[in-house]
């Protein structure tokens, strides 16, 4: 029997992917759709300007989008997907886990909370042993889980196969595509023929979701993984998935054959929209490219190339994902999944 769930923000561009991925999901039956007041009241196909290369699912354009309140909600709802703004969900997603719903949100809010897990379901997917503690206390019967920043989901699941060899050091420079900013995020004057190294908030980001992810469940909290990140961010005239080059030092010496073996045979997790092989390496020096291989693994997996030595004794190489899929709405119907194997839903 499928479960019904909810898409909170479903009007914007990552509700949108949401939508896309989930109405044709084996297990999930999209049962409401909420937007802000603007939107509520009005059928989906007017309420979204639907903006993905597919038309909009069927059975999902003629619904009416709801306000973005537990009272707007049918009864028989008890996991929500939220694509909310950051500063909104800080405001709702709290009402509704007290109301009694999972949320598996991806907004930014409260992903460094302490009794908030923050998951990648291949990596940490022991940290929703948090909600324990979450609900003991909040006082929810409904719970919260984040999935990271785009950009941090790129390139932190390279870095958990080396944590074995003693990851220390990590550098991040990332080219990021204009989608990550959303629809009216950057104008065609200022990124054509352009490339704009900054993004605010961002390099933070990536400097302290990783070592929340890479850490481990200490009694009530999680202990972060001490390995340092620096990291650079940059947006690039790309659409769609974002490129990062990675400099890695280890205690222990490795080689790029060590590094390629330990990527590939990182094993993936068995859910519907987790991809296979999780991270894929690829042999040609050009690779990966935003165009060519984002889509690899229906937009779920992590493609690595140009694995090689530096002249400090570390390694590096390039990695990319599609950042609205893997990187956002992808990230947290994973998520969604790994709640309801685990019986939290
Ligand atoms: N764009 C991307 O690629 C990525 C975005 N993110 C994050 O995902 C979240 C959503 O981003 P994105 O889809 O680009 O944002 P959009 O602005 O495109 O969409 C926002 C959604 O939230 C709704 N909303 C806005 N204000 C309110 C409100 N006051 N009450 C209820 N609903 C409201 C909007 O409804 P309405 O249409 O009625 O205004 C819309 O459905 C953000 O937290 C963003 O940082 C993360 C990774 C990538
Ligand atoms: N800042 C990211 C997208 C984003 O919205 O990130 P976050 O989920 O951390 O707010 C980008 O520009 O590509």
């Amino acid at each position: 029997m499928s479960i019904r769930v909810g898409i909170l923000g479903a009007t914007g561009a990552v509700g949108q992917r949401l939508v896309e991925l989930l109405a044709p999901h084996p297990q999930f039956e999209v049962a409401v759709l909420t937007a802000s007041e603007s939107s509520a009241g009005h059928p989906y196909r007017e309420a979204a300007t639907w903006r993905l290369d597919a038309p909009i699912p069927d059975g999902i354009a003629a619904q009416t989008v709801v306000e973005t309140d537990p009272s707007a909600l049918p009864e028989d709802v008890s996991l929500l997907f939220s694509a909310l703004p950051s500063d909104v969900g800080a405001q709702v997603e709290p009402a509704f886990c007290e109301a009694g719903y999972v949320v598996s949100s991806n907004a930014s809010n409260e992903r460094m909370a302490t009794d908030v897990p923050l998951v990648i379901p291949e990596l940490n997917a022991d940290h929703l042993e948090l909600l324990e503690v979450q609900r003991a206390e909040r006082g929810w019967d409904g719970a919260l889980v984040k999935n990271p920043n785009c950009s941090t989901i790129t390139f932190v699941p390279t870095l958990a196969p080396l944590t074995d060899y003693g990851l220390e050091r990590v550098h991040v420079a990332t080219l990021q595509a204009v989608s990550g900013a959303g629809y009216d995020g950057v104008t065609s004057m200022e990124i054509l023929d352009n490339a704009v190294p900054h993004i605010g908030g961002e390099a933070e980001k990536l400097e302290t979701e990783s070592r929340k992810l890479l850490g481990s469940i200490d009694g009530d909290r999680i202990s972060h993984h001490d390995v340092t990140v620096s990291a650079s961010v940059n947006r690039i005239p790309t659409l769609d998935g974002h490129l990062e080059n990675v400099w890695v030092e280890t205690a222990e010496s490795i080689s790029p054959d060590i590094v390629a073996d330990a990527m590939t045979t990182y094993p993936g997790i068995d859910l519907p929209t987790a991809p296979d092989p999780f991270i894929e390496v690829l042999a040609d020096p050009d690779r990966p490219q935003p165009r060519l291989d984002r889509r690899r693994g229906d937009g779920m997996a992590i493609s690595v190339g140009g694995l090689d030595s530096t002249t400090t004794g570390g390694i590096q190489y390039n990695c990319l994902a599609h950042n609205t899929i893997r990187g956002a709405a992808g990230a947290s119907v994973l998520n969604g999944e790994l709640l309801v194997e685990r019986g939290y839903v």
